[in-house]
């Protein structure tokens, strides 16, 4: 697609080699460090909770019968997903989603002039408890059984992906990628924390565990 695109552009040779280098690194980028981060929250929160460990491993073991996960089994994974949703509220790794006002505008009563950017941080707006209830902070998939709108008051603050126009080109690959490895992962092994973990979340452009995330992995 990268390819198509530059060919049927009316770029110079000097830009065309720029803009398929600078699309490759932004699916490199957007693509990897967000998902690869996401997985290790995941882990990290089902370590923390081993009652929703041994829901999601009993959900993927009676969905796959010991097969590898095809589409259709993707699908089927809900408590796998409300575990990935609640995740992703937690533990957003896009940290700041940015709009710049095209021409001077009024919310409310803010005034944003043209040339503003506007920064949105989903963190805040996914543990509000205005919007979320007074568990705000707490991991609790169980929030999300009926879909983001029965999980808030507010369905569009929930911004894991972003929204709009801009909104995340790689989601649906995201959450399929997420839900293999995740099923998996604990078909296979149990994890617990380690004494070793420090819990860290930094912001780095995408919100990351500072030191990692040590587990003690098992064997199933
Ligand atoms: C859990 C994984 C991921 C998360 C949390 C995530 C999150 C986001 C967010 C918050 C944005 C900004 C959206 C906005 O400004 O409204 C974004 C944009 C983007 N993401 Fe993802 N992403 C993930 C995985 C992926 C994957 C796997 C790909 C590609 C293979 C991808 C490709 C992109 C691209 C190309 C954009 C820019 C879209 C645009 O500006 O039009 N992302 N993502």
């Amino acid at each position: 697609m990268i390819l198509k695109g530059a060919e049927s552009s009316d770029l110079g040779p000097d830009a065309t080699d720029n803009f398929i280098v600078d699309n490759c690194k932004n699916i490199y980028f957007a693509g990897y460090e967000t998902t690869a981060i996401t997985a290790a929250w995941t882990l990290f929160l089902l370590a923390l909770n081993p009652d929703w460990q041994d829901k999601v491993r009993a959900e993927v073991v009676q969905i796959c019968e010991g097969k590898i996960p095809d589409a259709d089994m993707i699908r089927r994974m809900k408590t796998l997903t409300m575990v990935i949703n609640e995740t992703l509220r937690l533990y957003p790794p896009g940290a700041i989603i940015s709009r710049e006002a095209l021409e001077d505008m009024k919310f409310g009563k803010l005034e944003v002039p043209k040339g503003v950017n506007i920064w949105l941080m989903p963190v805040t707006l996914h543990q509000d408890p205005e919007i979320w209830g007074p568990e705000a902070h707490k991991f609790n998939p169980g929030r999300f059984a009926n879909g983001v709108s029965g999980a808030c008051k507010f369905p569009h603050v929930y911004l894991p992906f972003g929204f709009g126009p801009h909104t995340c080109l790689g989601q649906h690959f995201a959450l399929a990628e997420l839900k293999l490895l995740l099923a998996l992962a604990l078909s296979n092994f149990t994890f617990s924390p380690s004494p070793n973990y420090r819990h860290c979340p930094s912001l780095s452009l995408i919100i990351e565990p500072k030191y990692g995330v040590n587990l003690i992995v098992r064997r199933l």
